[in-house]
């Protein structure tokens, strides 16, 4: 991923400033920042959601020629808010990541559905298979939107705060799970969130979107220290 002197906001509201980013991939990123900070403000952009000024490439493709990279199996997003307003079965739900290989609604094989109980076993949540989705809790919904993300196969993840609304167990169990997909997936992985606690065990990158001068930072006891050190002040609000 490269990112070269990228501006994007709202109207009469810019979030990223002039921001740089040369990306060595695989890679876990932990995105963090005030509230308002533009994290997702950040995704949007990387997801072609947003204009922007400037350069955002993904695999060596500037973001805004990409049409459609979900589909390419380029990107996974994990926005902030997933709901859905129809009843479904978890394993239903989750074996839908593997629509690049069938189509949304087309049959899935014994093979697909074997994956689909995979990626619940290994989220944690094997035991809600069969519970209607609309049903579960918050918490419970991250994790098997994370299950069905895995199914993806994508080539970057973006994860907008996955650890949210999890107690503390899980907040690990997925920390461990997201790394595991760079580590023995070679995916890229950026997660936003603010749960600094379980960062310093983990290998990877830091960016701190309430710096001045965001930049990469590797990942550590020390660079989370900092960080949590700028996050506990007031926000720095530009006009
Ligand atoms: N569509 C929009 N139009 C105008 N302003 C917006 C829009 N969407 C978001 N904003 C503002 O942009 C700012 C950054 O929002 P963003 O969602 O990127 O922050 P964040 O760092 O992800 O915050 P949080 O930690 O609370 O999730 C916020 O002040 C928000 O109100």
């Amino acid at each position: 991923m490269l990112i070269e002197d990228l501006v994007a906001g709202y109207p009469g509201r810019v979030l990223v400033r002039n921001l740089f980013l040369c990306l060595p991939e695989p890679a876990f990123v932990a995105l963090v920042g005030h509230n308002g900070s533009g994290k997702t403000t950040l995704f949007r952009v990387l997801t072609g959601q947003l204009p922007y000024e400037g350069s955002a490439q993904l695999l060596g493709q500037e973001v805004r020629g990409l049409r459609r990279a979900a589909a390419a199996g380029l990107l996974g997003y994990l926005p902030q808010r997933g709901s859905i307003g129809f009843s479904i079965a978890v394993r239903e739900l989750v074996v839908m990541g593997r629509y690049r290989h069938h189509g949304l609604f087309s049959a899935y094989s014994p093979a697909d559905y074997a994956l689909a109980d995979a990626a619940l076993l290994r989220v944690g949540v094997a035991h809600l298979a069969l519970r209607d989705f609309t049903e579960l809790s918050g918490g419970e919904q991250q994790l098997v939107w994370l299950a069905q993300l895995s199914l993806q196969d994508a080539q970057v993840y973006l994860l907008d705060e996955p650890t949210q609304q999890l107690d503390v167990y899980y907040r690990r169990q997925v920390f461990s799970l997201v790394h595991d997909w760079v580590t023995e997936h070679q995916k890229t992985v950026l997660c936003s969130t603010h749960d600094l606690d379980n960062l310093p065990a983990l290998s990877g990158y830091l960016l701190n979107l309430s710096e001045p001068q965001p930049q990469l930072r590797v990942l550590s006891s020390a660079t989370v220290h900092a960080a949590r050190e700028v996050l506990e002040q007031a926000p720095v609000r530009f006009a």
